[in-house]
């Protein structure tokens, strides 16, 4: 995974799953209730750690994904989060300069400790040849939930201030930026070895809107945990970028790009510079439907990108309904390559 983010060609490439750990194994589902909330299992070591292992003892991934979740970074600073029970995240919704007082990052640090600790102790519990993965959201994203307070169709709450009140919507942005670079830091002292940054909702901004709310925080998250990390190889998922991938990776400085699911690889094979790692991008539909359809999109992909640094990866998180089966499948073909069977 590491030699493939830092763009050597893999005969056979190196493969992880967002979302790989969660609620399609039986036994995500089992400590989950023990945990009782799913901050109580973000925020207590010996969980996060057991979880953040589940899929490797079933399928042997290259990489280990932190198991955390993107808005603990709200909710670290100050911002209330809950998660009720098959509606998503809840936060008190900040609407304007006026709600950025209820934010501090007082206690940004020590909230985030246990994730830390995780860290720490996956470094060492994971086997050596497999790569441990941080993330953040960026502050995009971050914004879209802090605004809004939940998840939208529109997001129209935080692109009004964005558009209506840049200064003020700025002020929202450069607190994350510092805090998530911060953030990241802390996890690459702790062990990570790469990181990720998850810009879900990038897809819904316009190409001047998404220059300046996705690229340039984004640009100067990356020149903040350079700074201190020049090492560490950062893979940026701007999901629904669209044609506006090649200015995200030309102008963001990230080393690897995530494609979402409506990306053609043909495409990111013929326009995305050929050195630059990509990452994706089954559709995870098609894990969940499995069969003859799942080995077809699966050996298209690879076959698209064969010749330059790729990890093999779905273009958006597993879904719950997904058979753990069609995972062991998806293995076995990534596994096969480049020997059809
Ligand atoms: C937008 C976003 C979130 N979280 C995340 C994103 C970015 C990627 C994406 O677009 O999906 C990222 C995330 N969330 C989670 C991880 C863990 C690591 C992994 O295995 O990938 C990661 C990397 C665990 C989780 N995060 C969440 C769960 C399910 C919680 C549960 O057990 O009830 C898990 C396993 C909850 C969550 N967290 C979030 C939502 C919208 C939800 C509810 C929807 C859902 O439940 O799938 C915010």
């Amino acid at each position: 995974m590491l030699a493939a983010l830092a763009g050597e060609v893999r005969p056979r490439p190196p493969f992880w799953l967002m979302r790989q750990a969660g609620r399609y194994l039986p036994e995500y589902r089992e400590l989950r209730a023990k945990a009782g909330s799913f901050l109580d299992l973000c925020y207590n070591p010996d969980f996060a750690v057991e979880v953040t292992l589940q899929p490797l003892r079933r399928y042997d991934m290259d990489a280990a994904i932190l198991f955390s979740d993107i808005l603990v970074v709200p909710h670290a600073l100050g911002q209330p989060l809950a998660y009720l029970e098959g509606e998503g995240p809840k936060l008190d919704p900040i609407r304007g300069v006026e709600d950025l007082k209820r934010l501090s990052r007082d206690r940004f640090h020590e909230t985030l400790a246990p994730v830390y600790e995780t860290v720490r102790r996956l470094s060492t519990a994971i086997p050596a040849q497999t790569t441990l993965i941080g993330f953040a959201g960026a502050p995009w994203t971050i914004a879209c939930y802090m605004v809004e307070g939940a998840g939208s169709k529109e997001y129209a709450h935080v692109k009004r201030w964005a558009y209506g009140d840049p200064a003020g919507f700025g002020r929202l942005i450069d607190l994350i930026v510092e805090v998530t670079a911060d953030y990241l830091c802390r996890q690459i002292e702790a062990g990570a070895e790469t990181v990720q940054l998850f810009d879900s909702w990038a897809g819904v901004l316009p190409v001047g809107e998404f220059r300046r709310w996705v690229i340039e925080p984004t640009r100067r998250i990356v020149a903040l945990v350079k700074a201190n990390h020049p090492d560490t190889p950062i893979i940026g998922f701007p999901r629904g970028a669209g044609h506006a991938y090649e200015d995200y990776v030309a102008d963001s400085g990230v080393d690897a790009v995530g494609l979402d699911t409506t990306v053609s690889p043909v495409w990111a094979a013929r326009n995305l510079q050929t050195r630059l790692p990509v990452q994706g991008n089954l559709d995870p539909i098609m894990l969940a439907t499995g069969g003859k359809a799942l080995a077809t999109a699966t050996r298209d992909i690879l076959e698209a990108l064969a010749g330059r640094p790729f990890v093999f990866n779905l273009g958006h998180g597993v879904i719950q309904s997904t058979p753990p089966e069609h995972v062991a499948e998806l293995t076995r073909i990534l596994r096969e390559w480049p020997n059809r069977g």
